[in-house]
């Protein structure tokens, strides 16, 4: 059968410090305790900007004031192909924290390890620990 073909918005929120909000995956998710960067899938008629908008308002419950794509790309799991829409956000209102009851911690970029995370997310940290060297 054809794989079914999935949008997903997540976002790579870098503070002043250069640290990046992570949180965990919860159980009962898929990949239930890994590291991840908040996001989720986006609704019919959504741009994925808007869903990221959406979906870190209902996760970590900040509002959103400015998101800079950092990659598209697809990734291809067993059961689906996830074609990710990943931004840069360094502007926003209120406290990250984890609405849903999800762990969440401020992580130094140069400290991110692609074994805590999902699969599709390797590269995206071999990019964000190459970048973080010329900081
Ligand atoms: N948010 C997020 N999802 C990721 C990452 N890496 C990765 O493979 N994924 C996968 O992308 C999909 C994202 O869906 P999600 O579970 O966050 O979706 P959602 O927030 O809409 O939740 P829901 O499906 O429970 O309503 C999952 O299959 C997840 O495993 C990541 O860094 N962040
Ligand atoms: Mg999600």
């Amino acid at each position: 059968m054809k794989k079914k073909l999935v949008q997903v918005s997540a976002a790579i929120i870098r503070n002043e410090f250069g640290q990046i909000y992570l949180t965990r995956r919860l159980e009962g998710q898929d990949f239930a305790q890994s590291l991840e960067f908040p996001g989720g899938k986006g609704n019919e008629g959504e741009t994925p900007e808007q869903t990221l908008v959406r979906e870190l308002e209902e996760e970590i419950g900040i509002q959103v004031l400015s998101a800079v794509v950092f990659e598209h790309f697809l990734f291809e799991y067993p059961s689906k192909i996830i074609q990710f829409h990943f931004y840069l956000v360094e502007e926003w209102i209120g406290e990250p924290f984890g609405r849903e009851g999800q762990e969440g911690i401020w992580l130094a970029q140069n400290e991110l390890d692609a074994s805590l995370f999902p699969p599709a997310n390797a590269r995206l940290i071999q990019r964000l620990l190459a970048e973080s060297e010329n900081c």
